[in-house]
């Protein structure tokens, strides 16, 4: 009998993206009850080319009883620019980080490879449960680490930001997210919603500050702008990427 892969974007992109997007789809159906999200119809599948330069999006959005958004975005930009974008919003009762990859890749390789478990308290702190176990994840010597921009402080002291170096890197920075992964959704399952307004409104308030700052990555906006022009690309970062309840 033929297998019939389902066809995705990620089969004509770099390889560390395709194993990355498999990986983050096969830990949520094994760890969490996923349901469809609803996302508007011209956003789920999107081609532009301004300038010149076909982009091509796919996009895939999921919920779930702890999550309101999960989102997972393939985007290939002529054949210069490969992306992986995801995002796992918690729902506002839920004491949860926010986890967040963007992967970018060119023809030299990936150049972007960042992965985090970001705080949404007033402390700006990871829950215990969190801290305990990346504490204690053994520390990877990548040979080109990166600095965060300016607004990249919604970030956790766990963030991992580098250039993987060689093939080896590349696995390295994959585990890590498996790692980073593992832990979130095993926590996710088994932890309560929480009850007080108070606590929910300062996790909406955590959440509606990492969404404003992940709007000011200009390195995002000025590339969907040349290929979808800046009405349309304002609109995707803040209903699409970034959008808060
Ligand atoms: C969890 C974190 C996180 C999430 C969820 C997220 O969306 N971005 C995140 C982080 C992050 N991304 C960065 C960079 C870049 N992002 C893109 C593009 C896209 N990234 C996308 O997701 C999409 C939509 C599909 C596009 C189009 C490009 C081209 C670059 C430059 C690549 C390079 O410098 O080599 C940087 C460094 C910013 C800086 O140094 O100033 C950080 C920190």
């Amino acid at each position: 009998m033929l297998v019939t892969i389902p066809s995705s974007l990620r089969n004509n992109q770099h390889p560390l993206i395709c194993q990355l997007a498999n990986c983050l789809e096969q830990h949520w159906e094994q760890y969490l009850t996923l349901s469809p999200y609803q996302i508007p119809e011209d956003l789920g599948y999107v081609e532009g080319s301004l300038e010149g330069e076909k982009l091509i999006i796919e996009n895939r959005c999921y919920q779930t009883p702890q999550f309101r958004k999960i989102h997972l975005e393939l985007a290939k930009i002529g054949d210069r620019l490969d992306i992986l974008h995801c995002v796992m919003f918690p729902r506002p009762n839920y004491d949860l980080p926010i986890f967040g990859v963007d992967l970018v890749g060119s023809a030299g390789g990936i150049g972007a490879a960042i992965v985090d478990l970001s705080p949404v308290n007033r402390t700006r702190s990871l829950p215990n449960v969190y801290r305990r176990v990346l504490a204690n994840l053994p520390q990877i010597d990548f040979t080109q680490p990166r600095n965060l921009p300016e607004w990249g402080h919604i970030f956790s002291e766990f963030c991992l930001f580098v250039r993987p170096s060689d093939r080896a890197e590349e696995i390295l920075f994959l585990n890590r997210v498996r790692e980073f992964l593992t832990l979130h959704c095993q926590t996710a399952i088994t932890v309560s919603a929480v009850g007080s307004p108070g606590k929910q409104a300062e996790i909406l308030a955590g959440h509606r500050y990492y969404c404003s700052q992940q709007q000011q990555n200009d390195k995002t906006r000025r590339v969907l702008e040349k290929s979808l022009g800046q009405v349309w690309t304002e609109r995707y970062m803040t209903q699409m990427l970034f959008d808060c309840p």
